[in-house]
């Protein structure tokens, strides 16, 4: 399949200061990725280069086809981002905003600012002023803004940042239907792990300047999690420190914790506990994003 997006080779420095540095990055159309890093690792400054906001020194970009160091302009016209700003103008009300942003990127449709009011949930708050929206409601607000113009592709730099659990569930599931029901590309930077394994298709990691990693959850794990640990809810309770040659140990009432070499042996150890007790659940521990971010960053 071809990339949406395909960099290769590319490099930025800010004077003296390296901030990206043989960044290879492939995107396929649809897709939802999450790009992660830890602070200053240079995903914002990756995301100003894909806008073409800010030139790289190296490197091939095309993203659907373009270059952003050259084609900015059209670069922007199918592109939304989101950012920690979010550039909208507090003494007047959401309405007034999409309006205000409507017209200036030419949306013709009479009816988007509406609908974007009514897809986010912002009908009932539409005549107040945005200084006066929760934080949620804000984030729900630039999200609307981003979206006035139908873009293909959709940046966003830590969109749920301020917001509660109930605030992260809402963003969080506007996206994935948005992506599910239109196919819009989404590029999302993140630090809440957890967050963006509900969501995301797959994951590029960025240390050091450079993507240490690209791909899904599955091909992450097959690569970073050979030995796994399970726990078990079971009636079973080990009287040695091993079962079936699996070190184990009890955690709590009803549970139970085996190291295995693989995920490979989860099918023995269950057929033998089945043999003489119930199990109720089973979940690895260690093949979650948090986990794999941190083997890829070479922690233990
Ligand atoms: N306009 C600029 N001029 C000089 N240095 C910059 C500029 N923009 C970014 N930097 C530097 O580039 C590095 C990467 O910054 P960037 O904002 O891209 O990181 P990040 O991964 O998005 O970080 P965070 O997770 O904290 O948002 C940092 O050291 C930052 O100080």
């Amino acid at each position: 399949m071809t990339s949406f997006i395909k960099v290769e080779g590319l490099y930025k420095s800010f004077g003296q200061q390296t901030v990206l540095e043989n960044v290879n990055f492939r995107v396929k159309k649809g897709e939802i990725v999450g790009l992660l890093g830890p602070n200053g690792a240079g995903k914002t400054t990756f995301i100003r280069i894909l806008n073409g906001v800010i030139k790289p020194e190296k490197g091939s970009i095309l993203l659907n086809g373009m270059d952003p160091a050259s084609r900015g302009d059209a670069i922007r016209k199918i592109s939304g981002i989101v950012t920690e700003s979010a550039g909208l103008y507090h003494q007047m009300s959401g309405k007034e905003n999409l309006e205000l942003f409507a017209e200036l990127y030419g949306v013709t449709d009479k009816n988007r600012v509406t609908e974007l009011l009514d897809l986010f949930d912002l009908n009932e708050h539409r005549d107040k002023p945005v200084g006066k929206y929760s934080t949620g409601m804000k984030k729900r607000l630039a999200l609307a803004k981003a979206l006035l113009h139908k873009p293909d592709i959709l940046f966003l730099d830590e969109p749920t940042n301020g917001l509660d659990p109930d605030g992260i569930r809402m963003v969080l599931s506007y996206l994935k239907n948005y992506n599910q029901e239109t196919g819009t590309t989404v590029i999302i930077c993140s630090h809440v792990l957890h967050q963006l394994e509900t969501i995301c298709d797959s994951f590029a990691f960025i240390d050091n300047g450079t993507i240490a990693e690209q791909g899904t959850l599955i091909e992450l794990e097959d690569k970073y999690v050979q030995h796994v640990t399970v726990k078990v809810k079971t009636t079973f309770k080990p009287k040695e420190k091993h079962y079936l040659g699996f070190p184990c140990r009890v955690l709590g009432e009803s549970i139970v914790v085996f190291d295995l070499p693989t995920k490979n042996d989860i099918p023995h150890l269950l057929i033998g506990l089945l043999k003489t007790n119930p199990v109720y659940s089973v979940t690895i521990m260690n093949n979650d994003l948090q986990s794999i971010y941190f083997k890829v960053r070479g922690y233990k």
